[in-house]
């Protein structure tokens, strides 16, 4: 199992740094955050099925004839080789993308997703020195580690603390990807826009700050903060990875976006072992009181763009 999802995390954020990377290489200076807003939202499309539909999945793997007396196992790997399908059916994408490239670039006669340069060990160096880049990972692994691992544990968060029945708790953990999947193209839109990045990134990150802070200190209905939180994720979402190519040159931004995407899987990492921790050995108000804490650092790193 660790070598599958080994496998899967170098699949899985790789395409996201190539995704990115194509991203603004056709669409900069062309409603940018709005093209990432419509990439967040079919992501998030996914995972929202992703988390609603593998157990109903699973279950009517394990309740058909030709499966009952089957071992778990064996179920989970049906389960499994049917989800596989929508990974090919990313490949036959991934193939209609290449296809498009390679059409522009004869068209056009020069390479449609770069500029034709590639990094050399001086623009890595330089790179690698960019203040601003690191503060960008700072905001975005400070920003994503009281996101993801929330939501990876919520299910049992809202089952424990509001008492929720299983299919509700389900209902609200998901409710922070549907919200995205709905409203960011069109929040991607309003940032193109304002043009105000660094504000919206600031205002995602404080909006999500007030809803850890009602989560840990109120009982009031937690629909609330967490419909919040689906607004306020798809605001920074959609305003801080464009943000990178304001000031990466584009023959960097493939870099850029890998160490970007390392750096936030690495805290992402080592947050979803100690977010287990906590909640093991000193209960949700501990945990949501450490989240409340981590944004803080993207605020206070922020200055006016
Ligand atoms: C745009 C951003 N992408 C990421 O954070 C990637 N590392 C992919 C994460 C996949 C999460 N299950 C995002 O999704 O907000």
């Amino acid at each position: 199992m660790c070598i599958g999802r080994f496998v899967f995390g170098i699949g899985g954020e790789s395409l996201a740094v190539a995704q990115n990377t194509y991203a603004v290489s056709w669409f900069k200076g062309k409603e940018l955050n709005m093209v990432f807003g419509l990439q967040l939202s079919l992501a998030r499309i996914g995972s929202t099925v992703n988390m609603n539909a593998m157990q109903p999945i699973y279950d009517s793997i394990a309740k058909s004839s030709a499966f009952a007396d089957a071992p778990s196992y064996q179920v989970l790997g049906v389960s499994l080789y049917i989800a596989m399908f929508t990974c090919l059916f990313s490949l036959a994408c991934a193939l209609g993308l290449a296809f498009f490239d390679w059409r522009a670039k004869r068209i056009l006669k020069t390479s449609a997703a770069t500029t034709g340069e590639t990094i050399t060990l001086k623009d890595m160096k330089t790179l690698l020195l960019s203040g601003k880049l690191w503060l960008i990972c700072g905001i975005c692994v400070a920003y994503y580690v009281t996101v993801f691992p929330f939501v990876g544990i919520g299910l049992v968060f809202y089952e424990m603390k509001y008492q929720m029945p299983h299919a509700t708790a389900g209902i609200a953990n998901s409710l922070v990807y549907i919200l995205s999947a709905a409203c960011s193209p069109v929040i991607g839109f309003l940032i193109d826009k304002s043009g105000k990045n660094i504000f919206w990134v600031m205002a995602g990150t404080l909006l999500t700050l007030g809803c850890h802070a009602l989560f840990a200190f109120t009982f009031a209905t937690p629909f609330l903060p967490t419909i919040i939180m689906g607004v306020a994720y798809s605001v920074l979402a959609a305003s801080l990875w464009p943000l990178v190519s304001y000031f990466v040159p584009e023959n960097q931004l493939g870099t850029a976006y890998g160490i970007m995407q390392s750096v936030q899987n690495a805290g992402l990492a080592a947050i979803s072992q100690l977010s287990g921790s906590l909640v093991d050995n000193n209960g949700y108000l501990i945990l949501i009181t450490f989240y409340l804490v981590s944004p803080l650092t993207p605020v206070s790193s922020q200055h006016p763009q």
